[in-house]
């Protein structure tokens, strides 16, 4: 089995993904459509031209103009069954998603549109694909505290539906610190919660995160060998880093994918998973983070089922469901 197949054919969950991110050209020109809404740009053509990125900021300014024409709940239901359709072609079987409220709520759309249209779609994929799935809600870090409380209160009646609180837009300057009440307050009415640190900013902000906001999972990460402490720390408390490679090369975090630091985390037994981010951004959904990963950095299939095998441990599935899906992977393995 080429180690194509051997991606293809694994199951996997992803654990880093931005609903928003996942909005293809395609569907937004047909929403905008519907919507009545003006495109900056002629086509889909000119509009995917634009998606070159030197840095997290010049990305951000387009990811939010192009969840502006997000208006309607089949919107967001159609712009997540988009996604749980690719996922399901690439055997992925759980998810764990990011949804970011404020970049609709500050527009006058209402919290309720907006979680109604995913929640829907992800419930409707359970049923016809047998995608499992949680829900992270994520404050959008360049606004205040205060909007990010107002936020958190909005969830509150669905507190049923969303598992965690999440961290993410323009990091440098923004540290987790800024945040630790409106965390304190979500551990408080029993949210997991998550926090993107260490893409662009600081080692620093990945204890912070720890510390602070209590987080049990870090998205990104990467700066975190920085600081030999921090590492050692990671690996004592086997604290998941969701990496995220075609990110990465994307954004400059890394310059070539031949340089992402994976290897050497995999090297000092940090929990690292791969994901997706932002596909329709970046180019690529999870078998092709997958497979541009192992070809840049030689993986072997070995490596690439404990990545797989790392991802499900770092979920939210109960522990019996981790085992199973373990166990598919080894025997797929040992076969392949
Ligand atoms: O990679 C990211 N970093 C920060 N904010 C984001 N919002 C979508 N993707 C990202
Ligand atoms: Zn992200």
């Amino acid at each position: 089995m080429t180690i194509e197949e051997f991606i293809k054919k694994i199951p996997k969950t992803e654990l880093h993904l931005h609903i928003e991110g996942t909005f293809e050209p395609e569907l937004m020109f047909e929403i905008a459509k519907r919507n009545n809404k003006i495109i900056n740009y002629s086509s889909v053509e000119e509009l995917k031209k634009a998606y070159h990125f030197n840095n997290l900021q010049e990305f951000l300014d387009i990811y939010y103009e192009g969840a502006n024409v997000l208006i309607t709940e089949q919107d967001f239901y159609d712009l997540t069954w988009a996604y749980l359709t690719k996922v399901y072609s690439q055997n992925i079987v759980h998810v764990e998603i990011f949804f970011d409220p404020q970049t609709h709520t500050d527009r006058g759309i209402a919290f309720e549109t907006v979680i109604n249209g995913i929640y829907k779609a992800l419930e409707d994929s359970q049923q016809e694909y047998g995608i499992t799935f949680k829900l992270i809600m994520s404050f959008l870090r360049h606004l205040d505290e205060a909007s990010a409380f107002k936020t958190l209160e909005e969830a509150l009646p669905y507190k049923d539906w969303i598992s965690g609180v999440g961290l993410d837009s323009s990091e440098v300057g923004n540290p987790p610190s800024k945040f630790e009440r409106v965390f304190a307050k979500a551990l408080e009415e029993g949210f997991i919660t998550v926090a993107h640190a260490g893409e662009e900013g600081p080692a620093e902000y990945i204890w912070e995160a720890l510390d602070l906001l209590k987080v049990t999972r870090i998205d990104h990460g990467n700066r975190c060998l920085d600081d030999e402490n921090l590492v050692q720390k990671l690996v004592d408390l086997q604290i998941p880093l969701t990496l995220c490679p075609l990110s990465n090369l994307e954004l400059k975090v890394v310059q070539d994918l031949k340089e992402h630091p994976l290897p050497k985390m995999m090297e000092k037994n940090l929990l690292v998973t791969i994901n997706s981010d932002d596909p329709a951004y970046f180019g690529g959904y999870m078998n092709e983070n997958y497979l541009e990963t192992a070809k840049a950095l030689q993986l072997s299939k070995a490596e690439i089922a404990t990545l797989a095998k790392n991802s499900f441990t770092a979920s939210w599935l109960t522990d019996q469901e981790k085992e199973e899906y373990i166990l598919q992977i080894q025997t797929l393995l040992i076969n392949s």
